[in-house]
């Protein structure tokens, strides 16, 4: 697609918060069920493949709209194939799963694509146009929607701008760097303003530094009202952004928490700052060095949080004393099970 004539647009616009997600109104499915506000639903979902292996195994979970979650879990754990039943390029061997309370196995092949289009998905390897330039890769995600020519002009530029692409443009996909790829991705995922944007191993391929640019990304895209659903094997990111985490085994979710939700919204500016400013005592480190650390020191280090008025600071804390509680009682009863 040739770039439009006119440079992008200066203003400065806001992404719109998002309607609610309706999963395939041109689809025409059957009317949404009433039992469920969740954007997205499983319910004792199984996914066994051809070969015998078992991708899913009674995985039972729902995420409300708005939410920014996490799937962990190792190698073969079955977060893929969470991702590639939402998307329904599997199917399930059993069980139910509805987004916007609508069921999937309702909608028929030949609709799949307009369920999509509610739907920004993002993959670890980007999977960009290797022949198009950053506008044009973004571009074409709103004309194979049907996006007009004005739609196109008025969009794109907004979105480049919001991922941090506006001097790209015309850069091809290997005149970038991983990170900015990345965000080309995200851009493309984004550009529709999907209520739900899933994303497999968005930083897999990425360092450190970069990871937090994307992840501050999803974040923002997160406050304007899209759910994120996200797979990951960054342990460490997950325990800095503390959103909720669903743990998988072997299929199984065997761990579904909302880690350390924020006490108040916080801007990106400040998020990318604390992301990047290690916690005084993080969780992960208490758990390691718990057997090190006695209580009494934490906490002191929390009421001086405290008492300095440092929020953050006094919340870590009194996370680490708790994790540090666990990790003694789980060390007593460790030991009292070897003697
Ligand atoms: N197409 C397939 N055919 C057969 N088995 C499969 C297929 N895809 C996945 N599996 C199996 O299903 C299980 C779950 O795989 P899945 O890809 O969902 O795990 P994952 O948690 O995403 O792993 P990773 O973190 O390595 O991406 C694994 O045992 C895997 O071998």
């Amino acid at each position: 697609m040739a770039l439009p004539a006119r440079r992008p647009s200066a203003r400065r616009r806001t992404v719109p918060a998002h309607p609610p997600l309706h999963a395939d109104a041109a689809a025409r499915a059957p009317a949404p069920s009433r039992r469920s506000t969740a954007v997205i639903a499983f319910d004792a979902v199984e996914k066994r493949y051809d070969v015998g292996a078992i991708g899913l195994d009674q995985a039972s979970f729902s995420v409300q709209r708005g939410e920014f979650v996490f799937l962990v879990g190792s190698t073969g754990s079955g977060k893929s194939t969470i991702m590639r039943l939402l998307i329904k390029e599997l199917e399930p061997s059993g069980g139910s799963i509805t987004v916007a309370g609508r069921e999937l196995t309702e909608i028929t092949r030949r609709r799949v694509p307009y369920y999509r289009r509610n739907l920004g998905v993002v993959f670890q390897d980007f999977k960009l146009l290797p022949n198009r330039t950053v506008y044009d890769n973004v571009a074409y995600a709103l004309q194979v929607t049907g996006g007009s020519r004005k739609d196109i002009r008025a969009k794109v530029p907004d979105i480049l701008r919001l991922t941090g692409l506006s001097t790209k443009l015309h850069n091809y996909p290997d005149q970038l760097s991983g990170g900015e790829q990345q965000r080309v991705a995200i851009a493309r995922a984004f550009v529709n303003h999907p209520p739900l944007l899933l994303a497999d191993e968005p930083t897999g391929n990425l360092d450190p530094e970069t990871s937090i640019g994307i992840m501050q990304l999803l974040y923002r895209i997160n406050k304007t009202g899209t759910t994120v659903l996200v797979a990951t094997h960054d342990h460490r990111m997950v325990d800095k952004m503390r959103r909720r985490v669903i743990e998988l085994s072997r299929g199984r979710i065997v761990r579904d928490e909302a880690t350390g939700a924020y006490a108040r919204d916080e801007t990106t500016r400040e998020f990318a700052a604390r992301l990047r400013n290690d916690p005084p005592v993080a969780p992960e480190t208490m758990a390691v060095e718990a057997g090190r650390m006695t209580q009494r020191s934490i906490a002191a280090r929390a009421d001086e949080a405290a008492r300095a008025g440092d929020a953050d600071s006094a919340r870590d804390a009194r996370i680490a004393r708790r994790a540090a509680r666990e990790a003694e009682a789980e060390a007593e009863a460790t030991e009292a099970t070897r003697s």
